[in-house]
């Protein structure tokens, strides 16, 4: 099974009980540790959106250019449990040496998170390969979102990966897991003119209230705090879309495909269908993480997730 393209049954020979081993680590990890899971989510997310789903994100900063690696991008702030996916990685080299990719652990983990907080069982093809070309912070501002985008920088990022217009909703909804910090919110609280309406931008007042108690000023340090992405952060459901809905989203995007027109229906119909958004959102983090995937000779397993060969 070492074709050219990813499979469901790539380890079939090579490491059989690859994903057990990785389940196995996982249980334990989100056992010490509830918020785990949102950020291995997220970790995979990052890992992707930076040249592809490629254990690019893992790559620590020693280079003869002396530049920063990707995970020192203020847009990497928040990053965490990368060192767990070293410790699985270490436990499988002595299983099956030389044989999964940092990458595949990668995209393994963000899959058991969905899993282990109520969310669907995903099924992924793997055979990714690791990167052999070094990462920089500034691919990492250049590629990964920021909060306020518009409907349409956040349209074009996953269409652009073949997601379509209903799956893009739907990985979106991710953010029913984890939080976020104060840093990323306070430009909605604070940057009215004088004379705005606190209404015009469709947040419920109270939530804004609250949020404005959480994140008292601008000040950096305060900025450290953090607020939940829905009311039930521990938990992958569908009520990230009724949050947003009723006006309660954290970050501008969340609440911007609340009220566009093209987002807007299916935000509602994955608020009233839980099931529905499951199946969305399990064929849409497949295609998310098939982003240019390095297969075959392309690329390389790592012996350590940290370091090029
Ligand atoms: C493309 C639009 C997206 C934007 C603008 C965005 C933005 C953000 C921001 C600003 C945070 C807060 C980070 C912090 O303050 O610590 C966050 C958190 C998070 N994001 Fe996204 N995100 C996007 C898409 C995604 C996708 C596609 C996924 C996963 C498939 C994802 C998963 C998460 C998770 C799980 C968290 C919580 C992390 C934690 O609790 O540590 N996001 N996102
Ligand atoms: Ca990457
Ligand atoms: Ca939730």
């Amino acid at each position: 099974a070492h074709g050219t393209q990813l499979a469901y049954d790539y380890y079939k020979l090579s490491c059989p009980f690859v994903e057990t081993i990785v389940k196995e680590e996982m249980l334990s990890i989100f056992l010490t540790d509830v918020s785990a899971p949102s950020a291995f989510l997220r970790l995979f997310f990052h890992d992707c959106q930076v040249q592809g789903c490629d254990a690019s994100i893992l790559l620590d900063s020693h280079d003869y250019f002396n530049q920063n690696p990707e995970l020192a991008s203020s847009k990497n702030f928040g990053i965490r449990k990368q060192e767990n996916i070293g410790h699985i990685k270490s436990r499988l080299e002595l299983v099956c040496p030389g044989q999964v990719s940092c990458a595949d652990i990668i995209a393994l983990a963000a899959k058991e998170s969905v899993l282990f907080t109520g969310g669907p069982h995903i099924n992924i093809p793997l055979g990714r390969k690791d990167s052999t070309i070094r990462t920089y912070s500034k691919q990492a501002d250049a590629n990964l979102p920021s909060p306020g985008i518009t409907v349409d920088q956040f349209l074009h990022i996953f269409t652009s990966k073949g997601v379509n217009l209903e799956e893009s909703v739907a990985i979106l909804g991710a953010h029913t897991l984890g939080v976020g910090h104060c840093m990323n919110i306070v430009n909605r609280l604070y940057d009215k003119k004088p004379g705005d309406d606190d209404h015009q931008d469709g947040m419920d007042l109270a939530f804004k209230a609250m949020l404005r108690l959480k994140c008292p000023t601008r000040v950096p340090l305060t900025n450290l705090t953090v607020v939940s992405n829905d009311l039930t952060p521990l938990v992958f459901d569908n009520q990230y879309y009724t949050n947003i809905l009723m006006g309660k989203g954290l970050f501008g995007i969340d609440s911007s495909i609340s009220s566009d027109p093209r987002t807007k229906p299916i935000v509602g119909r994955f608020a009233a269908d839980q099931n529905y958004f499951f199946n969305v959102f399990s064929s849409a983090f497949v295609k998310l993480s098939s982003t240019n995937a390095l297969t075959h000779k392309k690329g390389e397993v790592r012996r350590q997730c940290n370091r090029i060969n």
